[in-house]
């Protein structure tokens, strides 16, 4: 349904590869032999800011890409103006395979999901340990979008200074999720910042976070030039500051790791999550779901996964942990 649905634009990113493999070849594929292939840094109001060899080009998305959705971190094809001279306009006319889709759904009411961004391979969930206060189920909905998405997810504890982090850490102890702390004095000497990037360096990272946990503040220490980086950006699409709704990709000076930050979420909508690609990730419970009933909820009576722990084959915390994750799909006040 959802694929072929109207106000759908990811329509392809989960085709079987064998579907992929018979289409005919698409007959504008010739005619772009000399497309060059950029790396989509932000999206703002149909304006695509893409680096291409190393120079920032503003794009379109060419009519025949239809309703394919671009994104930030997508690897895509660009043909026009490269120059990156201010007023032009290239065009982008494909959208490479992506090895990964960070989706959310604006509300667990919306039944259209978003791809937030293309291509990562880590999630970091930034979370102030007070002022805001945590919010753990924030958090778990943050976890199951990761999980879905084969995101590896980490999770960055600011504020340190301000209250202790243990009681979170232990919480997300059974996960397995790798955890740091942060304190705004490291940050400003460069200490804290090294923490974070040891888990980062190398790697396409998006950072999700609401409102006031610290995250500007973080990835300005990690990309200092930041405020350049956005500066220029700006510049391209020539239309100012604004607040945008798209993600950003920066770079991680010294490094060929990516930050991507992203807006600000209040909530993360989990419409679009399927358990089994949850599951998927607790490799040590994922075969003790073969005796479950057909289309189980692994939190229901015949759910075969309390025998599987009550014989040892794996942690009942861990089964606890996916539980309470997988129950975060229903919408609770607060959420
Ligand atoms: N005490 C303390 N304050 C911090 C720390 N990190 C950031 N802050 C403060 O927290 C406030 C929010 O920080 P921001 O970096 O703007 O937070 P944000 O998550 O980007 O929030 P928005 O800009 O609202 O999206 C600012 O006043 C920061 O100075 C920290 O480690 N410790
Ligand atoms: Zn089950």
């Amino acid at each position: 349904m959802r694929r072929y649905g109207k106000h759908t634009d990811e329509d392809d990113v989960r085709i079987r590869p064998d579907r992929r493999g018979s289409r005919p070849r698409s007959r504008n594929r010739p005619k772009h032999e000399d497309a060059v292939p950029g790396f989509v840094l932000t999206i703002d109001r149909g304006r695509i800011t893409c680096l291409v060899d190393g120079r920032k080009v503003t794009a379109v998305k060419a009519r025949e890409l239809g309703r394919k959705g671009i994104v930030v971190g997508d690897r895509v094809a660009v043909i026009g103006d490269l120059s990156g001279d201010e007023g032009t306009l290239a065009r982008v006319v494909r959208v490479e395979e992506r090895s990964s889709v960070l989706r959310r759904t604006a509300d667990d009411d919306d039944p259209y999901e978003r791809v937030v961004v293309a291509n990562a391979d880590q999630l970091a969930i930034v979370t102030a340990l007070a002022d805001p206060e945590p919010r753990p189920r924030l958090i778990d909905r943050c976890l199951v979008a990761a999980y879905d998405a084969g995101l590896e997810p980490l999770l960055i504890l600011t504020k340190a200074d301000l209250a202790p982090a243990e009681t979170l850490l232990d919480t997300y102890a059974p996960l397995g999720v790798r955890a740091v702390a942060t304190r705004k004095d490291q940050l400003a000497d460069g200490s804290g910042v090294d923490l974070v990037r040891a888990e980062i360096d190398g790697r396409v990272t998006a950072f999700v976070g609401h409102s006031g946990v610290g995250k500007t503040t973080l990835v300005n220490a990690l990309v200092p030039d930041r405020q350049r980086a956005t500066g220029d950006v700006n510049a391209v699409t020539g239309r100012g500051r604004h607040t945008t709704t798209s993600a950003l990709a920066l770079p991680l000076p010294d490094s060929d790791g990516w930050v991507i930050d992203t807006p600000g979420v209040r909530s993360f909508g989990l419409n679009h999550v399927d358990p089994s690609r949850v599951i998927h990730a607790f490799p040590d419970l994922e075969p003790g779901t073969e005796n479950c009933p057909r289309a189980c909820s692994h939190d229901e009576p015949d759910c075969a996964l309390d025998a599987y722990v009550a014989e040892g084959h794996a942690d009942p915390a861990r089964l606890h942990s996916l539980r309470r994750l997988l129950a975060t799909r229903e919408r609770r006040e607060g959420d």
